[in-house]
């Protein structure tokens, strides 16, 4: 199995580059790293999701010699089955008459720095279960979000029963591995950050592990592009209403690009389509189901309640 994919998307297809165009801006040297000056300004990331990206690379590498892929590939074999993260959401939503809640175990972002201070995963993880969410969403990037892997492993082993997804910027194979031994039934996939050929790739090998993939668009070019992936319907589709370069969130995004051709194709192959970002009440709730989500992704909104239980209920209302 390829193990590293390609940092050259497919002309046109995503804008996100995978890497700086002249290399790193602190080169290792030894045991020491200097810094190379007078690089182009074009070497600067140009928004959030370049630079998260970048340092994804980095921190893989990391990762990758603290904790070798084949003994990770050993761990994941090891754990439980995965979950059905889309039958979950499936059954939740026939129960309610609403779209299924991916709740988001989320203590900080980068629009909006901490938004939980006190923030205890299994705490939060238990009180959506509790709510009534079909699946959680958990943070595990450590430096834009203050999230981690070990947060997905412990709201496993607490016993919480919902599938779990692991809400990380995957741009190796390593990290699709990575969620599987840290207890992931399901893994998210940026159509901005990868083109198809990496989206099939990183699909195939969470299928191959039990996992579905949740595939995020922003964009209705986006959509298209991905509804080519082949078996893409075993899978869910996203769209985030917030615009990762920009900050700038918009629920009048999902409605636009289900009012497309491509959301009606989506309706038509009966896939789901989950509403992200920027849900707030049952009323925001009530406009993506209305627009054709079949569930809906929430961070913010109930991770900063003092009682996340409470704020479950409130939105589901
Ligand atoms: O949340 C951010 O600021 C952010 C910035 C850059 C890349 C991704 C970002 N968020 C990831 C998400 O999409 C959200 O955590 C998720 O959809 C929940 O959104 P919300 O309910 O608005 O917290």
């Amino acid at each position: 199995m390829r193990v590293a994919c390609s940092s050259q998307a497919t002309m046109g297809e995503v804008t996100i580059r995978r890497r700086p165009p002249h290399g790193l801006e602190t080169q290792p040297c030894g045991p020491h790293a200097f810094r190379v000056g007078g690089l182009p300004d074009e070497n600067k990331p140009q928004n959030i999701l370049e630079e998260i990206v970048w340092w994804k690379a980095r921190e893989v590498e990391v990762m990758r010699d603290k904790q070798p892929l084949a003994l990770l590939q050993a761990l994941a074999k090891k754990m439980d089955p995965p979950r059905d993260f889309k039958a979950a959401i499936l059954a939740k939503a026939k129960e309610t008459g609403r779209p299924g809640l991916i709740a988001e175990v989320k203590k900080a972002s980068p629009s909006k720095g901490v938004i939980q201070p006190d923030f205890d995963p299994v705490r939060i993880a238990k009180a959506y279960e509790a709510g009534g969410a079909a699946c959680l969403s958990v943070l595990t990037d450590e430096k834009f979000f203050q999230g981690s892997f070990q947060n997905l492993t412990r709201i496993r082993a607490a016993g919480v029963t919902c599938p779990l997804l692991c809400k990380e910027f995957i741009v190796e194979a390593y990290q699709v591995f990575k969620a599987r031994a840290s207890g992931a039934d399901a893994i998210l996939l940026i159509a901005a950050v990868l083109p198809n050929a990496d989206l099939a790739y990183f699909m195939k090998a969470a299928t191959n592990l039990g996992m579905a993939c949740l595939i995020e668009v922003h964009t209705e070019g986006e959509l298209a592009r991905v509804l080519q992936l082949p078996g893409v319907e075993n899978h869910l589709l996203g769209i985030n209403n917030r615009d990762l370069g920009t900050f700038k969130v918009d629920l009048a995004t999902t409605k636009r690009i289900m009012d497309s051709e491509w959301g009606q194709q989506v309706k038509d192959r009966g896939i789901i389509m989950v509403g992200e970002s920027g849900i707030f009440t049952p009323e925001d709730v009530a406009f993506v189901q209305q627009a054709g989500c079949g569930a809906i992704l929430v961070g913010e909104s109930i991770v900063k309640q003092g009682d996340p239980e409470t704020g479950v209920k409130a939105l589901l209302a």
